[in-house]
């Protein structure tokens, strides 16, 4: 598997926010994506995850299944953790592989995250931090190659930070491919970096 970019421009609102971006990531290689507010980070991974279109260029999944659509190859981690109040801890895990067609083990993944004491309590009840880990099992429940990962560390404490760290090491060593969009360091070996500046309107005229 490859994610490449080509001279990615998008578009948002009526305004290029992102514009002449290239880079390829391939099996094991994790890109960390920096910039300031604004800068087009979150825009970016989800034109990677095919959910804002590209106004220039092209992005591009190469080696994967040639039949499965791209969004079956990515987990986009976003900034909203997506816990149902309602739903159990389990539940929500559950729901979450059923939607995505995952195989994963649900008791397996909560234990990994440090959620599996909380497995039967209501989402409605978890900590911060505790919802982005939930977020984390999802990543586990339902393994796909690609993970598009929005401030990941947001809300962990630091053993948090230290987990996050293990699951991408272990997960670009099975082959997997990280892009992560941060403003803090990321427990990353070797990873590429990207730099993306706010759009001037003078950039945005060229
Ligand atoms: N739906 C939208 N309509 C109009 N403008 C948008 C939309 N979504 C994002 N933008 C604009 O695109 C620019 C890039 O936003 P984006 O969220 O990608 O930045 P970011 O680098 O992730 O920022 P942050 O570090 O604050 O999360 C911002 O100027 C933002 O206001």
């Amino acid at each position: 598997m490859r994610l490449v970019a080509e001279r990615l421009g998008v578009d948002r609102g009526g305004r290029m926010v992102l514009r002449g971006v290239s880079f390829s990531v391939t099996a094991g290689e994790a890109l960390i994506v920096l910039g300031p507010n604004g800068a087009g980070k979150s825009t970016l991974l989800r034109a990677l995850a095919g959910l804002v279109a590209a106004a220039e260029g092209r992005v591009e999944f190469e080696n994967g299944d040639p039949d499965a659509p791209r969004e079956d190859a990515l987990h986009l981690l976003g900034h909203q953790d997506g816990v149902k109040a309602g739903l159990s801890v389990r539940r929500n895990l559950a729901a979450a592989r059923d939607i995505l067609g995952g195989e994963g083990d649900l008791d397996a993944a909560l234990g990994r995250v440090g959620l599996g004491h909380a497995a039967e309590l209501p989402g409605s009840v978890l900590s911060a931090g505790q919802r982005r880990r939930l977020a984390l099992a999802r990543l586990l429940a339902a393994p796909r190659p690609v993970w598009l990962l929005d401030e990941p560390t947001a809300a962990l404490d630091v053993a948090g930070q230290d987990l996050l760290g293990e699951l991408m090491s272990e997960h670009r060593a099975r082959g997997g491919l990280i892009v992560a969009a941060t403003h803090l360091e990321l427990k990353l070996e070797d990873a590429r970096r990207l730099e993306l500046q706010p759009l001037t309107m003078e950039a945005e005229e060229d």
